[in-house]
């Protein structure tokens, strides 16, 4: 066992984490479905027929027909969703706890009364969670960042892919920009993307700003952002990887919301077409990170720097031999509204560039109240590119990175072009240190 899910030595205790979750994901949005007066009426009147309609697995239905608590949270079910399902077979939360342990109701709740078990008795087991300690296995096989792609996400430059105007002389000039990284990204496909990029109002509305929110699910469609959804393929995601990542970071402050569904949107889509072209079917797994750079507050150029450098710990500590290129995207100068609109900046863009390769630490210290004044309102989206670059191995010293492609143009729509290829090339097992 790794050493950071020590938590599975609590006896009789399940924690509910990414694992359970993927496991139990359909019985427990199953569990949601009954928060509505119709649906417990459908479900009570036939229960088979009712779960026969939800991609759950025998054992979760019949853990269900048996009213087994135990069964249903070894499935992946969490106590929170399961309520919703005792509540509709009418059992308080207490007969439900009660229902676990062994005991029958009166027992349970006289023990409950007469002041709950005690904690004697109950605890891990030291010997073994000292032996954890003391063995801590390294992987012998582990994950490796092999590069970082940086670019604008513009959704004009998605419609001029889809409706077949790249040779255009307005638009040949930013896809003759490409050309060399499509080569390059042919040559160099990773086992798995993490995409760093905004959504744009697309999964996420006013009813919710999450910050940061990595996308925990195995597939994602492509959002209708107003002009019909674009004509690419959907995300195949790497839940596996993504609940790795997700324990990591947590586990080094940055409190993350996951995310088992959402609609991708051009911040996505654009920059896979960019890299890969037209295709049937991209050609690996994309781990979604979206930023909050819509509603202000939004986070820093610093904290996007740290989020990478903990990023490259959490890839590097995952048991698996596969490559995985991080993404940053949006940007560069440009400002969608108000009077200032059209804003460009070509001497900022190419010196925030210039300072991405040779000094990404200083970069990261620059204030939002910079990007918005020098590279217009919607520029702000270039902090995101501050979490690829912190996870390249020349930040802590333990690698180099090689600059293999650099192209900047104006205009695309509203927006002036970046785009930036760096190489990782870390030192031979120099992984970032972790213990996950
Ligand atoms: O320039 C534009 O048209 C444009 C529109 C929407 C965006 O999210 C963007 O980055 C650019």
């Amino acid at each position: 066992m790794s050493l950071d899910k020590t938590y599975k030595l609590v006896p009789g205790t399940t924690i509910f984490d990414a694992e359970q979750s993927a496991k139990g994901y359909h019985l427990n949005q199953f569990c949601m479905s009954l928060m509505t007066a119709e649906n417990r009426a459908a479900y009570l009147a036939d229960e088979r027929a009712y779960l026969d309609a939800w991609p759950l697995r025998e054992e979760q239905k019949q853990a269900l027909h048996d009213r087994d608590l135990n069964a249903a949270m070894r499935e992946g079910g969490n106590i929170y969703f399961l309520a919703k399902w005792g509540a509709t077979l009418g059992f308080s939360f207490q007969q439900m706890a009660g229902s676990m342990t062994g005991m029958t109701e009166e027992e349970y709740r006289a023990m409950m009364v007469g002041g709950g078990r005690s904690v004697e008795g109950n605890r891990i087991d030291h010997a073994v969670l000292d032996a954890a300690y003391t063995n801590p296995e390294p992987p012998a096989e582990h994950a490796t960042i092999t590069g970082a792609v940086f670019t604008s996400h513009v959704p004009a430059i998605g419609a001029a892919l889809d409706h077949g105007k790249t040779e255009e002389p307005y638009w040949q000039p930013v896809f003759e920009g490409y050309e060399y990284s499509k080569t390059w990204e042919r040559e160099n496909v990773p086992d798995v993307i993490f995409l760093v990029y905004n959504d744009h109002a697309s999964a996420f509305d006013q009813s919710m700003i999450p910050t940061f929110v990595l996308g925990t699910g195995a597939s994602y469609s492509i959002a209708d952002e107003g002009y019909g959804p674009r004509p690419v393929p959907g995300i195949d995601g790497d839940p596996d990887l993504a609940a790795h990542i997700a324990h990591s970071l947590i586990r080094d402050d940055f409190d993350l919301t996951l995310v088992n569904e959402m609609a991708i949107d051009h911040g996505l889509t654009v920059p896979l077409s960019l890299m890969f072209g037209d295709v049937e079917k991209w050609p690996c797994k994309v781990i979604p990170f979206h930023v909050n750079v819509v509603q202000y507050p939004v986070p820093s150029g610093a904290r996007c720097f740290k989020l990478g450098q903990a990023l490259r710990k959490a890839i590097e500590s995952y048991d698996r031999p596969l490559t995985v290129q991080v993404w940053g995207t949006g940007g560069m100068s440009h400002q969608l509204q108000g009077p200032r609109a059209g804003l460009i900046n070509r001497e900022w863009d190419n010196a925030f560039l210039d300072r991405l390769i040779a000094d990404p630490a200083g970069l990261a210290e620059v204030p939002h109240l910079e990007y918005v004044e020098e590279a217009g309102s919607e520029g702000i989206e270039l902090v995101m590119w501050l979490i690829a670059r912190g996870a390249l191995s020349d930040v802590d010293g333990t690698g180099d990175v090689e600059v293999k492609h650099r192209f900047y143009h104006v205009p695309a729509s509203n927006t002036a072009v970046g785009h930036l290829i760096l190489e990782n090339h870390p030192r031979a097992e120099a992984p970032a240190e972790g213990e996950n």
